[in-house]
């Protein structure tokens, strides 16, 4: 049946399905796009369906325990529930989709499942990831193959088994610079997650990739804890608040800012609880989100040179307090996704599907300059729908 699909991607590009569920637990992407494993031919539909609250409770249980387990002892009891949860929420989202959906019927599916724990490796010892998602059930559900898992390979390679939304990341900006004619395709672009990451690429150079920091992460955090809702819509309580610069001084003077890339996180490193404990609401969101923003251009700066494009994507980019900090040091360089016609909410769950194809067509998924893997290497598992 692989064999099966490679003869379809030597055919000619198809429609892939690709998921999300981020670190920020909000929900499912899914997204559709056309490609041969090499170009992006065309971008399919996509939708987010919002987990319900007793969904996200799961989710947010199994993350809880799987900090607290560790690796070390059994697996939690709730990772089983979540895994099944996740899983039927992302068929059902899919199914949702298809529904609207009047072209080609997708060939495959990348799921990339939800991570509850993510160990980079240190000092030579390899990393480990877990991402909770039952790829044969999927398969199932949706009566398609899957590739899942797609983290591990890098991770037993030696890299840091994320980022690894680079290659596709690469793959947008040579569309753009097709569609622009100029075959410039340089550029950064940004993902502001729950962490945040971005792809830097440059004429003559592998493009390079590394998470810079939180994201949206600890901010959610902090406004969750005081009972204002799951974000901070439009900044308004950052907005209203006082940066305190002195403790963002401090803070990025933490050995991770300084380190080389390659390099990842999990999503709970950097926590408000650790961060801004004992500031009011508005300066613990004023604090939380200019530490996020200034860990970016402080990643940038470190890059060979200065983009003359840098493209935002993730939910981050629609906070204002963010999207000024990084337009105030890039002026009209910073660009929305929309304005290069990308969907800026997809770009992840794309990245999936991209990677989904890649995966069957073994090409390679992760790269020395972007997870820090010896060479460049594929990986993903495979299922097909049981019969
Ligand atoms: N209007 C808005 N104002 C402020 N922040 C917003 C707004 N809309 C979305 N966000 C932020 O975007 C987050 C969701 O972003 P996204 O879906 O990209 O995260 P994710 O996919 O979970 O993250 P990751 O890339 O780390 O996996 C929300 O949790 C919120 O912090
Ligand atoms: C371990 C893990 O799930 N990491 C995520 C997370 O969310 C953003 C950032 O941290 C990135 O490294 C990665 O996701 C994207 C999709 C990636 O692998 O490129």
């Amino acid at each position: 049946m692989s064999n099966h699909l490679v003869q379809l991607f030597k055919r000619g590009p198809q429609w892939v399905l690709g998921f999300m569920s981020g670190t920020s637990l909000d929900g499912v992407d899914v997204a559709l796009i056309q490609t041969d494993g090499e170009r992006i031919h065309a971008f399919g539909k996509w939708i987010t369906i919002s987990y319900t609250s007793a969904q996200r409770q799961t989710l947010s249980t199994a993350t809880k325990d799987a900090l607290n387990w560790n690796w070390s002892g059994p697996r939690p009891k709730s990772f089983a529930n979540a895994e099944k949860v996740m899983t039927i929420a992302h068929a059902d989202a899919a199914k949702k989709l298809l529904e609207y959906w009047d072209g080609e019927k997708p060939v495959l599916a990348g799921f990339h499942g939800q991570t509850v724990l993510h160990s980079p490796p240190i000092e030579g010892q390899k990393g480990k990831t877990l991402q909770l998602g039952d790829g044969q059930l999927l398969a199932n559900e949706l009566g398609m193959p899957v590739v899942f898992d797609l983290r591990t390979a890098d991770m037993e390679a030696g890299g840091q088994g994320a980022p690894l939304a680079p290659v596709y990341h690469t793959a947008l900006l040579e569309r753009a610079a097709r569609e622009r004619g100029d075959g410039e395709i340089g550029g950064v672009v940004l993902n502001l997650g729950g962490v945040a990451n971005f792809t830097w690429q440059a004429e003559g150079y592998a493009p390079i990739a590394f998470d810079t920091g939180p994201g949206n992460g600890p901010i959610d955090e902090w406004i969750e804890k005081h009972g204002k809702g799951a974000f901070d819509e439009n900044a308004k309580f950052a907005l209203a608040g006082r940066v305190h610069e002195d403790k963002i001084e401090e803070w990025i003077k933490h050995p991770y800012f300084h380190a080389k890339p390659p390099k990842s996180l999990d999503r709970y490193d950097f926590s408000s609880e650790k961060l801004v404990s004992d500031m009011s609401l508005e300066d613990g969101a004023a604090t939380l989100t200019a530490f996020s923003a200034r860990t970016i251009l402080h990643s940038i700066a470190q890059m060979p040179s200065r983009p003359n494009l840098v493209v935002a994507t993730g939910g981050g980019r629609h906070n204002p307090m963010i999207m000024q900090y990084l337009s105030e040091e890039f002026g009209d360089a910073l660009v929305d996704a929309s304005v290069l016609g990308w969907r800026g909410d997809a770009v992840e769950a794309e990245a999936f599907a991209y990677l989904a194809a890649r995966s069957v067509l073994d090409l390679p998924i992760s790269f020395p300059e972007t997870t820090g893997v010896e060479k460049p290497i594929s990986g993903g598992q495979l299922v097909m729908p049981a019969r």
